[in-house]
């Protein structure tokens, strides 16, 4: 397009995993440039010394104030979006977050599960694709939802969201594994090489910090849930991906071959949402910005069991948030992640 300037980019919190994901994702985009990467204790570091594959000709810069970009990404600890984001909106930014400080609408919430107060109005547009993608194409400023999160919500979406033709959740059973780099790049003796081979653990089983946002985006919430909802993370010796299955109990049990139909409406204009005939897989996803789906149902009381798998630095997080970028920016939402 002649005489189109492609707007500009900084990535702030460019150093870890999800941020050098997304260094690598916007430093191909056809239609945006990457300008900074800002890092924090590797500020100084050239990127070629820490991901040599990225194959980036440029160093990490420290933060020193809301830089010239048109487009700011966030990917950086809990707590710390909330002291820049403000000052980056007042100066015209478009913002994506990928970090859970705006994603939940009630700080009391948001205290609980994340153990920080934060203002009434630290909220920004829940930026889910498949269920948000009008509130997304009008904001300035979006929330990219967490990794165990996206492939929950995806899995139970069309069976809690309207037009809901499948009959109402009474419960549902969440367990998750997820692969290591979930935990971010910063060592911790507990997800070692030798803690964690040929190892799966269970944590913060039944208050996992996803959950309050789960049951937002399904139109509940955690303070007054319209369903019982227990969730089970589980670490796995996985570089990458998030495997999750469901159990899900209807008040009233249908064919499952409707349920599936259901399903394949529900996401019919969704493009990196596959309704699978087989269980989906962590490799078949991984390096992607697929969510495989996988619907069945119970032989022995007809409950309904829905798998889902994604790639937790893609879908869960980078990939997401640049479909997110072209959403916001007017373009498909496709561009340079499919
Ligand atoms: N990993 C994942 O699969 C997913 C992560 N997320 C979320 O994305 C965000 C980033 O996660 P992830 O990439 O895993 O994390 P990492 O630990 O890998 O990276 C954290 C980044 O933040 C910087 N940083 C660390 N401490 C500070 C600080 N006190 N002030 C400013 N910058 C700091 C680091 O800089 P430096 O390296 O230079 O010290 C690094 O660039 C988190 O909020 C996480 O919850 C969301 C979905 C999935
Ligand atoms: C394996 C692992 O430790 N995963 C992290 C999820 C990281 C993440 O995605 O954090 P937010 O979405 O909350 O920003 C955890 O369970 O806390």
């Amino acid at each position: 397009m002649r005489g189109y300037k492609k707007p500009t980019v900084s990535i702030i919190g460019a150093s870890g995993y999800s941020g050098a994901e997304l260094s690598g994702m916007i430093a191909r985009h056809p239609s945006v440039k990457l300008e900074n990467l800002y890092a924090y204790s590797q500020a100084g570091n050239k990127v070629s010394d820490i991901y040599p594959a990225l194959n980036l000709d440029m160093t990490y810069r420290a933060y020193e104030g809301v830089p010239e970009s048109d487009i700011c990404f966030l990917a950086l600890p809990h707590g710390e979006a909330l002291k820049l984001v403000p000052e980056l909106l007042d100066n015209g930014k478009m913002v994506i977050d990928l970090s859970g400080d705006f994603r939940l609408k009630n700080p009391a919430e948001h205290l609980t599960y994340y153990k920080q107060e934060k203002p009434a109005d630290a909220w920004m547009t829940y930026a889910m694709p498949e269920l948000f993608h009008d509130e997304i194409s009008q904001a300035k400023a979006a929330s990219n939802p967490g990794c165990y999160a996206t492939s929950i919500i995806l899995g139970l979406a069309p069976v809690c969201r309207p037009p809901m033709s499948c009959g109402t959740v009474t419960s549902v059973s969440c367990s998750a594994l997820s692969g290591l780099s979930g935990a971010g790049r910063s060592a911790k003796t507990e997800l070692s090489f030798s803690e964690m081979n040929n190892n799966i653990r269970a944590y913060k089983v039944g208050m996992h910090q996803h959950t309050p946002e789960i049951l937002q985006a399904l139109g509940t919430s955690a303070t007054s849930p319209s369903f019982g909802f227990a969730f089970t993370p589980m670490i796995a010796p996985l570089t990458r991906g998030i495997y999750t299955v469901l159990n899900i109990s209807l008040e009233k049990q249908l064919p499952v071959s409707e349920i599936k139909e259901h399903y394949r409406q529900f996401y019919r204009s969704a493009p990196f949402v596959r309704i699978c005939s087989n269980p989906p897989e962590v490799l078949h996803v991984a390096h992607t910005n697929f969510c495989d789906i996988h619907v069945t149902q119970s032989a022995q009381d007809g409950s309904l069991i829905v798998i889902t798998a994604i790639d937790n630095l893609v879908k869960g997080a980078a990939g997401q948030a640049v479909q997110n970028m072209n959403i916001m920016l007017g373009y498909d939402e496709t561009l340079g992640i499919m």
